[in-house]
């Protein structure tokens, strides 16, 4: 990789008890992980005040000598600030890598791109997992609950930091989508263009019924502990799993895992008659639960679960959402996928219709893709060539010098 990373040094792992082992080590204030620590506390939605924030992050590429090229890359549910660079947790290559990189759409040879863990993430940025400096206990449930708003917050005390006053552009996909369309809103002044893909202004109904599912699961769990496991030494893995293998399904669509597996046997020729994985699409859930405990912590998953079904972008506007973006001069583009029915087109229509309400520069592209939600994070060519033009053009009217030619 030719961009520069400021990489922590967390030896790579697969998957396993050192898996677990480099997340806690994340966690840890005094590992290697790349990391600013706030001066001033964080005022919560909540009403509370957050003292002693740490936010976990990486950057790659190299700001111009006028700032100006930054792009903050924001991510999913339980995404990470290794957008672009080996996950040292997971030993996988970074969970943007189809669009981050040095050549890329968003490119590190030309853009200077940030990615930090978020608030209540169990990365290393603060997060119920943290250590509580009033008690020196991790928080648990003491962690007050955080908005995405929150953690939008907290990124802009980042940049801050990092002396970035505008961003040529800031993206993501799902939850990332809505810290775009928070970032808009918060801070237009500070956003030049926005990318929200696969998202929406406010969660559904249904969609705070999944999360409330996985919630019961985790809580359900008799290692849960009303949330104080981590001081009990065990941990709510059947509870986390159960969870991230209903929110799986809602992630793919029904043709993909038609696609993948349809009705086939998992190393079998017959049905047990039991209660086996007999099914590939069975096992393939298992695998996806078993994998996600060993990355994510179970208390994290509550609060960045809630953060999601809390976000209403309209209702924090007295119920327009137009007002959200009433005088913005930021340049949108709003992207959704056919077969995604987690966040579908209408979701995404209705806030390319609040932005045409507001008179803003908008554009909006539904991808034809039978991968469902998760499109974004696999390679959609269409996707690939819409953000390379949509970033360029911002580029060049943000007074950037155009890419060099292949
Ligand atoms: C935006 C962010 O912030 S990133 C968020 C965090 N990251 C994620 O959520 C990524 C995890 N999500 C996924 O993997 C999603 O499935 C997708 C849709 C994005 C990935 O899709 P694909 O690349 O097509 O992978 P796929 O869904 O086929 O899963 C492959 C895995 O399933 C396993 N698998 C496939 N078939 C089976 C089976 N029959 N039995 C057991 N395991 C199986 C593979 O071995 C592979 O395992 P590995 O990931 O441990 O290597
Ligand atoms: N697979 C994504 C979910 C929503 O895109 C994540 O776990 O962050």
């Amino acid at each position: 990789m030719t961009s520069s990373v400021q990489q922590d040094n967390t030896p790579p792992n697969a998957a396993g008890p050192s898996a677990a082992q480099a997340r806690r080590e994340a966690d840890d204030p005094h590992s290697p992980v790349v990391r600013f620590g706030a001066r001033n506390p964080l005022k919560l939605d909540a009403g509370v005040e957050l003292a002693h924030l740490q936010i976990a992050y990486q950057t790659y590429g190299e700001p111009n000598a006028a700032r100006s090229n930054a792009i903050l890359v924001c991510h999913a549910l339980t995404g990470d600030q290794h957008a672009a660079s080996l996950n040292p947790v997971t030993g996988k290559p970074g969970w943007w890598e189809t669009l981050v990189g040095p050549g890329k759409p968003i490119d590190t040879e030309r853009f200077y791109v940030i990615c930090a863990n978020v608030l209540g993430g169990c990365m290393g940025t603060t997060g119920p997992s943290s250590t509580n400096p009033a008690t020196g206990q991790p928080y648990g449930l003491d962690m007050p609950v955080v908005t995405i708003r929150d953690m939008v917050n907290a990124q802009a005390m980042l940049l801050d930091h990092l002396g970035i006053d505008k961003l040529l552009c800031v993206a993501g996909g799902s939850m990332g989508g809505m810290q775009v369309l928070q970032w808009a809103a918060s801070y237009p002044e500070r956003v030049f263009s926005a990318l929200p893909i696969a998202t929406g202004a406010r969660h559904s109904a249904q969609n705070i019924a999944f999360h409330e599912v996985g919630r019961q699961a985790v809580m359900a769990d008799p290692d849960w502990r009303g949330g104080r496991y981590l001081a009990d030494g065990v941990t709510p893995h059947r509870g986390l799993a159960v969870a991230r293998m209903a929110a799986h399904i809602t992630y793919m669509s029904d043709q993909s895992l038609h696609n993948k597996f349809g009705r086939r046997l998992q190393n079998r020729e017959m049905p047990t008659f039991g209660f086996d994985a007999d099914f590939q699409v069975e096992s393939y859930l298992r695998h996806q639960g078993e994998s996600f405990v060993q990355r994510f912590d179970p208390n994290s998953y509550l609060y960045v679960t809630r953060a999601m079904d809390y976000f209403d972008l309209a209702a924090d506007h007295d119920g327009v959402l137009a007002n959200a973006f009433r005088g913005s001069k930021t340049r949108f583009c709003v992207v959704s996928f056919t077969s995604d029915w987690l966040f579908p087109t209408e979701d995404s229509r209705a806030i390319v219709h609040a932005l045409n309400a507001s008179g803003a520069n908008v554009s909006f592209t539904e991808i034809d893709s039978d991968k469902g939600h998760d499109a974004f994070l696999l390679h959609e060519p269409e996707l690939t060539a819409i953000t390379r033009g949509f970033l360029d053009s911002a580029a060049r009217a943000f007074g950037l010098p155009a890419a060099r030619q292949a």
